[in-house]
């Protein structure tokens, strides 16, 4: 029998970690209608309380306790250094609910042996999220039900688009590429803004220049059937601009860095499972 997703508007959600991915989430779960009654974020931090209270009208928490009991979904939302005592300390309270993390690295073995619970979603979202643009990996352990995948899909789609992944160690890949993702494109953009200014525009003209120029080829990649190497070409003049930057670029080695500089991101990804988990 087709199980139906459990509907979005009927679960109470608690986040433990009210910070940048929490606000990310919550914002979009707000926008797309949800009352901030059904929502409790246990956030340590008095400021970042008054903030989410403020701006998401969302009930806020302290420490765990029994309001968190009768959540029928708990986002983790903390660091992975933390995550461990932080679920020993909630364990309890929130026996019974579909989980969902978005810490990097925390392996849900790790997560079902700390909260005793095999209904475990892992999530790997990025920034853009705050506007709606995220792009967000997803795994879930086999014992999570069609319905549960699809509530999860209802939470995070309130943040932009999201794939399934199969296999759990491809999201150490997926952080390394999408999650820590926008960092990459912030580094090309104030080098970006750097070369225009050393070239005599000022900060704002290049950085316009730059901002506009990443959100046009991203989607002119995304509607194009040819793959980024053909768009590339299509630029490239034989003896041009463009042919000159980029030889310049392969003769200082700067994709092969990247690619590099990616491995590295994946593999803190690993290591963080390792130091931090169970
Ligand atoms: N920032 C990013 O681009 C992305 C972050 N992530 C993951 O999201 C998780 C959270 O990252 P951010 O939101 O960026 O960090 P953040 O530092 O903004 O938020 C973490 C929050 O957890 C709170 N916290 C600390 N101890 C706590 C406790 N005992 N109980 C409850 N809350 C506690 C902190 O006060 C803080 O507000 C991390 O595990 C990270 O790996 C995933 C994808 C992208
Ligand atoms: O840097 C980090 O560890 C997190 C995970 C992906 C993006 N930020």
């Amino acid at each position: 029998m087709k199980q139906e997703p459990t509907p979005i508007a009927s679960t109470r959600i608690a986040f433990i970690g009210g910070g940048n991915m929490a606000s990310a989430i919550i914002g979009g779960l707000i926008q797309q209608g949800l009352n901030g009654d059904q929502i409790t974020v246990v956030e340590p931090v008095a400021e970042q309380r008054a903030r989410l209270q403020t701006q998401f009208g969302v009930r806020t928490e302290a420490a765990a306790g029994p309001a968190l009991q009768g959540c029928g979904l708990v986002v983790w939302a903390v660091k992975p250094q933390v995550f461990r005592p932080v679920a020993q300390d909630c364990a309890a309270q929130v026996a019974g609910a579909l989980h969902l993390s978005v810490a990097a690295g925390i392996r849900s073995d790790s997560m079902a042996s700390w909260l005793g619970s095999e209904r475990i979603v892992r999530a790997m979202p990025n920034t853009p999220a705050l506007v709606g643009q995220g792009m967000t990996g997803l795994y879930a352990r086999a014992a999570v039900a069609a319905a549960d995948r699809g509530l999860i899909e209802a939470v995070i789609g309130t943040t932009g688009q999201y794939l399934w992944v199969e296999r759990e160690a491809d999201l150490d890949a997926v952080t390394a590429l999408s999650g820590s993702g926008p960092a990459y494109v912030f580094y090309f953009l104030e080098a970006m803004r750097q070369a225009g200014t050393e070239m005599g525009l000022s900060a704002e003209t290049a950085t316009r220049l730059a901002i506009g120029t990443f959100a046009g080829a991203a989607r002119l990649a995304q509607d194009a059937s040819e793959p980024p190497e053909v768009l590339r070409e299509r630029v490239t003049s034989k003896g041009g601009t463009t042919y000159a930057a980029l030889s310049s670029l392969e003769a200082s080695g700067v994709k092969a860095a990247f690619v590099q500089a990616m491995h590295a991101a994946g593999r803190r990804a690993q290591e963080l499972g390792d130091e931090f988990g169970a």
